[in-house]
C-alpha cells in the first residue's frame, strides 16, 4: 500500500478554477505530466502521482473584496518520491510552488513511515521539568541583554543577578556568537560558577542555554565541546541553519542536553496571509519533529505579536498527544508513534502584568520568558525575576496581581512600570 504525506495550501486568486489548480499541483510536483502519458507508462507512474484530497473554495461574501477569494487545497504526496528528511519533504511540497503566486503552506501531515524516521525531542517538556525538579508550575526564563562587547566578569554578574531573582532557565542572547571576549567554554565556566552561587542561596536548579553558533560543519563538535565544559542546555537559531541541522543535532547520541529553538528569521516566512509557511507548521510541527525541546515564538501579548489563534495552533502542535489526528495521515489503527512534546515559550516584550494572560492561554505547561521585563525592573534585575515569580504564584493561587502586589513590593513596582493587561 502506498503511503502519503499531506500538504494543505491556501491559494488566493480572483478567478482561478481551483480544482484545476489543485490537479496541476498534484501532477506538477510529482510526475510532471499525466494526461499525455501512454497507458503503459501511467500504470508504472501511478505510485508516484500526487492526489488531490480536497478543494474547499471560499467565495467572497457580498461586500467582501474579490481579492479575498481563496481555496484550501490538500494534496497527498507519495512517500516513494522523497527521502525521509525534512528538506526533501519541503522541497517536494513547497519548493517551486512557494514562488508561484499567492499561495501559503498552512498544514502538513506525515505518513507513519515518514514520521518513524524522527525520534523527536530527547527531553521534551517532561524531561526539562525533570532536570529542574519543577513539575507544579510554569517555568520562568530570563534572557541575557547587553552582551555584545562585554567581558566575562560583566556576563558573570548579569548571570548571577538573573539567577538570584529565582528564574529556572537563562538563555544567551541569540546574537551572541563565538567571540574573543566571551568564548563559549569560558562563558559556560563563569555562568555555571554564578549558577552554583545563586543555587546555594535560592535552592533552585538552573539551566543555562548557551548559544550554539559557527559553521554548520562544526556545530556538532562545538556542541560536544560545550557539553564537556559543563553546558546543560543549548540555544540554536534553527531557521538560519535549517531544520535538518537541528534534526542532526537532536539525534546525535552524544548531544545529551536539551536544545532550545530560537525563532530568529521566522518573520520572513510566516506572517503574510498570502505567502510563506504558517506559524504552526514552521514553529510548531517542524520544530518538534526536528527535535527541539523548547521552542520560542512571539506571543499575542508583548512587543512582537502574533495573532492568538496562530499562537494556540503552535501550542497545540508542540504539545498534542494525539499525533494520529494532527500529525499522521491515514495511520493504521495499530500504529503507535510518540514524539515527546516541546515546551512552548511565548516571548518578546513580556512583563509581569502579562502573566495572567499567558497562564490563561497556556496553563501551567509554559515557560514565561523575558529579557527587558526582568532587566528593566526599576528595582534591578533580581527584583525583576522576583516580580515574575510573584506574578506566577499569584495567578496559580487564583489571586489578582493587584492584591498580591500589596504585600510584594517587587510586583507592585513592575505593575507601576508596565501595568496589567486583562
Ligand atoms: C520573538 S521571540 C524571541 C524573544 C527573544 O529572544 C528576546 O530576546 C525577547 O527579549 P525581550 O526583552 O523582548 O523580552
Amino acid at each position: 500500500m502506498n503511503a502519503y504525506c499531506l500538504a494543505t495550501y491556501r491559494s488566493f486568486d480572483e478567478k482561478a478554477d481551483f480544482h484545476k489548480k489543485a490537479t496541476s499541483i498534484a501532477v506538477g510536483l510529482t510526475v510532471g505530466s499525466w494526461t499525455e502519458l501512454p497507458e503503459a507508462q501511467k500504470a508504472q507512474m501511478e505510485k508516484h502521482l500526487g492526489k488531490v484530497i480536497s478543494v474547499e473554495v471560499h467565495e467572497p461574501a457580498q461586500g467582501e473584496a474579490i481579492s479575498n477569494r481563496y481555496a484550501d487545497i490538500t494534496i497527498a504526496y507519495p512517500d516513494v518520491n522523497f527521502s525521509r528528511d525534512i528538506p526533501a519533504l519541503l522541497v517536494t511540497v513547497f519548493g517551486k510552488l512557494s514562488m508561484d503566486g499567492k499561495i501559503k503552506l498552512i498544514d502538513l501531515s506525515f505518513s507513519s513511515d515518514f514520521l518513524s524516521a524522527f525520534a523527536g525531542p530527547k527531553f521534551g517538556m517532561q524531561g526539562v521539568r525533570d532536570l529542574l525538579g519543577v513539575h507544579d508550575r510554569p517555568l520562568l526564563m530570563s534572557i541575557f541583554k547587553s552582551v555584545v562587547g562585554y567581558e566575562l566578569p560583566a556576563l558573570r554578574e548579569q548571570f548571577y543577578l538573573q539567577a538570584a531573582g529565582g528564574v529556572d532557565l537563562i538563555k544567551d542572547d541569540e546574537i551572541l556568537f563565538e567571540n574573543p571576549l566571551t568564548p563559549l567554554e569560558k562563558r559556560i565556566e563563569i555562568c555555571l560558577e554564578a549558577a552554583a552561587q545563586a543555587t546555594k542561596e535560592t535552592g533552585q536548579k538552573l539551566l543555562y542555554a548557551v548559544n550554539l553558533t559557527g559553521p554548520t560543519s562544526k556545530l556538532a563538535a562545538q556542541a560536544k565541546k560545550a557539553i564537556s565544559a559543563g553546558a546543560n542546555a543549548l540555544l540554536f537559531n534553527v531557521l538560519a541553519y535549517g531544520f535538518d541541522t537541528l534534526h542532526e543535532l537532536s539525534s546525535d547520541p552524544e548531544i545529551t542536553i536539551p536544545i532550545m529553538a530560537h525563532p530568529a528569521m521566522a518573520g520572513a516566512t510566516y506572517p503574510s496571509p498570502h505567502y510563506g509557511i504558517s506559524a504552526s507548521v514552521l514553529l510548531g510541527k517542524l520544530m518538534r519533529l526536528a527535535g527541539a525541546d523548547l521552542v520560542l515564538f512571539p506571543s499575542p501579548y508583548g512587543s512582537v505579536v502574533m495573532p492568538r489563534e496562530e499562537n494556540m495552533a503552535i501550542k497545540h502542535a508542540l504539545l498534542t498527544d494525539d499525533l494520529r489526528k494532527d500529525y499522521i495521515y491515514n495511520a493504521p489503527v495499530d500504529v503507535q508513534l510518540n514524539l515527546a512534546s516541546s515546551f512552548p515559550v511565548p516571548s518578546a516584550g513580556i512583563h509581569p502584568g502579562l502573566v495572567p494572560l499567558i497562564l490563561r492561554d497556556f496553563g501551567k505547561d509554559v515557560i514565561v520568558n523575558a529579557g527587558g521585563g526582568i532587566h528593566g525592573h526599576p528595582l534591578g534585575t533580581i527584583a525583576g525575576g522576583q516580580a515574575f515569580r510573584q506574578a506566577i504564584d499569584a495567578t496559580i493561587q487564583g489571586k489578582t496581581l493587584q492584591d498580591y502586589a500589596q504585600i510584594h513590593p517587587e510586583l507592585q513596582s513592575a505593575i507601576d512600570t508596565w501595568g496589567i493587561r486583562e
